[in-house]
């Protein structure tokens, strides 16, 4: 085990996956290497799972020509281990659910290498969610704009109600046992499993949204760097509002 058994805390591994390319980011090499405010995306990303108290241990899927890892103040860390991504993020979350499962933990939180302004209010509220709730907790927050469906000639064919539609966040937190049976049932490379909850929702649970702030965004398109940059450099205080 490399984890103390405390009979009265669940026992939490992190997984991140971080096997991606990053093509919509258009950069020279993957998104989570880029620099921002003067380290890796990763190492921000890691670093905020490393200090959170409830997680034991964080497996870290890698790409399998990743030599940028390595280099990291953080790959040395006890309680961090790498495994083997895969072709699809689903899969690379696989590897590291499964490397959680062997080594005993109870419960898995699956969050984005690339979504680096997590805050530890976020991440202790989803946990506390994830942990209580029998089918699971994601991160979310609810949309501001207003929604519409287009059909191929982007048309507008329809207003979408938002007073129920959420944007999912990471990180997301279920059982072990739940999420493996879950992802394999749906399968990793499922053109519809996007996140994990998708995986929980097709094995017929309800996994629950948990308001998570909007500075936990994803790095996708290149004006994403700088807008973390931003929201890294407000003081913890700062809020920014999750509705509108
Ligand atoms: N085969 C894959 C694909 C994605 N990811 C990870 O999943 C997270 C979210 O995926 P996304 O933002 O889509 O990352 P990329 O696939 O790298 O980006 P893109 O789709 O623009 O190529 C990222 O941390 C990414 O590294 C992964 O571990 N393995
Ligand atoms: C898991 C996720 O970050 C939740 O918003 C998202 O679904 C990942 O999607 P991507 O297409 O791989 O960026």
């Amino acid at each position: 085990m490399t984890y103390e058994k405390n009979m009265n805390k669940p026992a939490i591994a992190a997984v991140v996956p971080a096997a991606g390319i990053g093509s919509r980011m258009q950069a020279s090499c993957p998104k989570q290497y880029l620099t921002l405010l003067e380290r890796p995306v990763l190492s921000h990303t890691l670093a905020t799972l490393l200090a959170c108290q409830a997680i034991s241990h964080v497996y870290v899927a890698l790409a399998a020509h990743d030599r940028r890892f390595e280099q990291l103040a953080e790959a040395q860390h006890p309680q961090l281990s790498t495994v083997a991504g895969g072709d699809t993020r689903g899969a690379s979350v696989l590897a590291g659910v499964q490397a959680a499962q062997q080594a005993g933990y109870d419960f898995v939180a699956v969050h984005d290498a690339a979504r680096p302004c997590l805050s530890q209010q976020d991440l202790a509220q989803v946990i506390a969610a994830g942990v209580s709730h029998s089918d699971g907790a994601i991160l979310a927050t609810p949309v501001r704009d207003s929604m519409k469906h287009a059909d191929a000639q982007q048309q507008i064919i329809a207003n979408v109600d938002r007073n129920d539609v959420w944007q999912a966040l990471t990180p997301q937190v279920f059982r072990t046992d739940l999420l493996l049976a879950a992802l394999q049932q749906m399968g990793v490379n499922h053109p519809q499993m996007t996140d994990e909850a998708s995986a929980v929702q097709y094995f017929g649970r309800t996994p629950m949204l948990v308001t998570g702030s909007v500075k936990n965004l994803k790095i996708t398109h290149p004006e994403d760097l700088a807008i973390a940059a931003a929201y890294l450099s407000m003081p913890s205080s700062a809020s920014v509002s999750t509705a509108e």
